[in-house]
């Protein structure tokens, strides 16, 4: 019997961690993490149709409109029949959680709730590796050479939008569009809370959730991951 798959979304305003919370459940639950930052690069590198317009919108600062994102995103969940998965950054918006819900039924969805001053910190201590989306920051995860991405040793960039003049902005925006989706997920009932100000102290608490739901050993790419 084929054994049922696991889908979860995690939500939270920039800076809040969701990069690095997802790696560390890839890794533990086997779970595929899933970026649409990464989706887009990977679009925008191969000059698909949506990539090329995608990148008009990206280069602006601005969101990409929900139809492209749609349309980018959900036929490749679509082919994730044997695998489990955990998307970051999809769906930012009603319009986007409403498309997803017609294509599959998500079993978890994890919301980070961190205050705006520990996001200021963090946010300006970032530096990335554009190219892969790779994330550093001096305190909490230094690359090995400064200023250096550890796989490639190209060069670390910082990014204007993280610096704290605009995150004011980013943030109320996050919260407009993200209030209705975390209502529906509320509605739900599959939506778990997580505030803090440390990534370390909140990863125990995610971990032992997910312990609940799936068991903790990775999967290969031939395997389901069953549900208890
Ligand atoms: N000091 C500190 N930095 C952290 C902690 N957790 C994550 N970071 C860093 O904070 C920054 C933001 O973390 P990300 O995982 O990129 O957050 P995100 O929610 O994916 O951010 P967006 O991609 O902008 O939506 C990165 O530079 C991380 O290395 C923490 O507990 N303490
Ligand atoms: N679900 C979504 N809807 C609309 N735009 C999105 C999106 N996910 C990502 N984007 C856009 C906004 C970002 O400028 C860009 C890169 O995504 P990201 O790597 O998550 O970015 P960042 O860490 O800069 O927030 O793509």
């Amino acid at each position: 019997m084929m054994a049922k798959l696991f889908r979860a979304v995690i939500m939270g305003p920039p800076g809040s961690g969701k990069g690095t919370i997802s790696e560390r459940i890839a890794q533990s639950f086997g779970l595929k993490h899933l970026s649409s930052g990464d989706f887009l690069r990977e679009n925008i590198a191969a000059n698909t149709e949506a990539g090329v317009l995608a990148k008009t919108y990206i280069e602006r600062g601005l969101m990409v409109p929900d139809h492209v994102m749609t349309r980018l995103l959900l036929p490749r969940l679509e082919e994730m029949t044997r695998h489990s998965w955990l998307m970051d950054g999809f769906p930012c918006t009603l319009a986007q959680a409403k498309a997803l819900n017609s294509t599959c039924d998500l079993d978890l969805v994890i919301s980070l709730n961190i205050p705006y001053e520990t996001l200021k910190d963090r946010l300006s201590d970032r530096w990335i590796h554009l190219a892969s989306g790779r994330v550093y920051n001096m305190g909490f995860n230094p690359p090995r050479v400064q200023g250096r991405d550890d796989l490639s040793g190209e060069p670390l960039i910082q990014h204007d939008n993280d610096q704290p003049e605009a995150l004011v902005s980013r943030l109320r925006h996050y919260k407009d569009v993200a209030k209705p989706v975390i209502d529906l997920y509320k509605s739900k009932g599959i939506l778990h809370t997580f505030s803090g100000t440390e990534t370390d102290r909140i990863w125990p608490y995610i971990n032992s959730l997910l312990s609940t739901k799936i068991p903790s050993r990775p999967e290969t790419d031939t395997q389901h991951i069953p549900l208890p």
